[in-house]
Parts: C-alpha cells; sequence; structure tokens
C-alpha cells in the first residue's frame, strides 16, 4: 500500500552534511499495525515526513498504492497529506481555543463527505462522548491523546502516523492509547506507530529497527500480542 524504496535523506546546513536516511526500504500494509523503532537520531522523524507527504526523499521512491507520490507536484503531495494521512503527536496538538467536538470536526472538513466520519461515533471509539463541549486544558493527558486519535480518524485516514504517542504519558495511560490505537487497524487503514520503546515492538504486526538512518531489521509478527499482554514493566 505504502511502500518506501531505497530511499536516502541528505540535510545541508552550510557545509556541513547529515545523512539522515541511506537506502531505505519498507512497505506498509493495510489492517496491520507498523512500529518504526529507533534510537534517538535515528532518523525516525525524518522518514515520518517521507511518509506522509511532508517533505520529499533526495532520492529513491515513496510508492502509495501504484502511484509514485514523492514525484508528484506540492499541491497533488498535499492532496494526499490531507485526504490520506491521519496525525497523533506527542505533545498532542489540539487547537486550544475549540471544543473538543470542534478539533475533531475540523480535520472531517478535509476530506469529502463519504469519508467523513460522525464526530460523535469518533468520540465514541475513545470514550469521550461526555466530553465534546470541554477544552482541550479541562482533560488529562490522556483524554487529550484520545482526542488527538479520534480527530485522525474522523476523515477515514488509509495512514495513521504517530509519532511517540506516548511520549508525555504515565504507563498506564500510555497503554489505553496503544489499546486504541491497535484497535484502529482495519482493511482500509494502516497504523504506523515511531517510537523509541522496544516494548512496544510486542504489540505490532511489523516492526521495523532502524540505526543510523539505515534500516537495521523488519520482521513480520503473525500474532502480535494485545496491550494487556505485555509486560510494560
Ligand atoms: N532539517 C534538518 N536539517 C539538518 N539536519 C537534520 C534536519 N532534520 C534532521 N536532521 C538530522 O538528521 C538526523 C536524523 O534526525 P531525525 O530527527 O529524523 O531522528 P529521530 O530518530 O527522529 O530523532 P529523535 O527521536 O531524537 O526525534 C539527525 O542527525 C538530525 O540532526
Amino acid at each position: 500500500m505504502l511502500k518506501l524504496s531505497h530511499i536516502s535523506k541528505t540535510y545541508q546546513t552550510g557545509t556541513e552534511v547529515t545523512h539522515a536516511l541511506n537506502d531505505v526500504s519498507f512497505e506498509i500494509q493495510p489492517n496491520q499495525l507498523t512500529v518504526i523503532l529507533g534510537p534517538s537520531g535515528s532518523g525516525k522523524s525524518t522518514m515520518l515526513n517521507i511518509l506522509s507527504g511532508m517533505d520529499r526523499p533526495t532520492t529513491g521512491s515513496v510508492t502509495y498504492d501504484v502511484k509514485v507520490i514523492n514525484t508528484e507536484s506540492d499541491q497533488q503531495l498535499t492532496e494526499y497529506r490531507k485526504k490520506m494521512v491521519g496525525f497523533v503527536f506527542q505533545f498532542y496538538n489540539l487547537i486550544s481555543n475549540l471544543m473538543v467536538a470542534e478539533n475533531v470536526a475540523i480535520t472531517a472538513q478535509l476530506v469529502s463527505k463519504q469519508y467523513q466520519q460522525p464526530i460523535n461515533d469518533c468520540l465514541a471509539q475513545v470514550g469521550l462522548q461526555q466530553r465534546e463541549q470541554n477544552f482541550p486544558d479541562q482533560l488529562s493527558g490522556g483524554e487529550m491523546q484520545r482526542v488527538a486519535i479520534a480527530r485522525a480518524l474522523a476523515k477515514h485516514p488509509r495512514v495513521l502516523l504517530c509519532d511517540e504517542p506516548t511520549g508525555a504519558l504515565d504507563t498506564q495511560t500510555s497503554q489505553q492509547v496503544f489499546k486504541l490505537l491497535q484497535a484502529s487497524k482495519n482493511p482500509q487503514t494502516a497504523v504506523v506507530i515511531v517510537t523509541h520503546n522496544p516494548l512496544v515492538a510486542q504489540i505490532a504486526d511489523r516492526v521495523i529497527r532502524i540505526r543510523d538512518g539505515e534500516v537495521e531489521k523488519v520482521s513480520d509478527n503473525a500474532n502480535p500480542l494485545t496491550v494487556e499482554e505485555v509486560d510494560w514493566g
């Protein structure tokens, strides 16, 4: 569904050149939870930016279904990002002066009506239908992240990209978030979690380990654990 082929990414700042990614290839499939695992500085954010169409690789190709997207125009890449990709960020990125329901509605409006999910359904999916009229600062961190997940799901994304989604949460709250994300994969939607926490790999269908900008290993897990089955330490 989403395929990176021989991706390299080089940043140049003045005379300094950084090879953030080097010949990276892997595929992301719908109905799967993929975990991209790597230490700080290994190139995870660079990879997410390329997967989401926010940035382009220096060399290599990104294919969505059968279409190479990294050579598309800026406008087409924006359409891909708006219509196909849902985001969940470490620090939630909710709009503080909009109510919960409004935060979710804003994303739904990015896609045509046929793909818009009812706001109430999205909030029910994350167990927050009673909080639709609250503002973000009236919620806990875990609740804010659940709103962020509802917001991402409101446009029925084909790829749900989650960048350290529990990085600001305690262990118990993190488990709730991982449960929701594991439940969000479906035949149309691939879920991707980027993290440095190796424990998360146990709930993944596919794990992509990266180090120093290179794919160290891709492993498939026929029987991923449920969140309850993992020993979170
Ligand atoms: N815009 C940029 N300009 C120059 N160098 C960059 C830029 N973005 C990232 N880098 C460099 O590319 C390398 C990979 O960075 P990246 O942010 O992708 O890693 P990461 O695994 O996401 O790290 P972290 O977990 O700390 O966020 C690092 O050496 C970083 O300094």
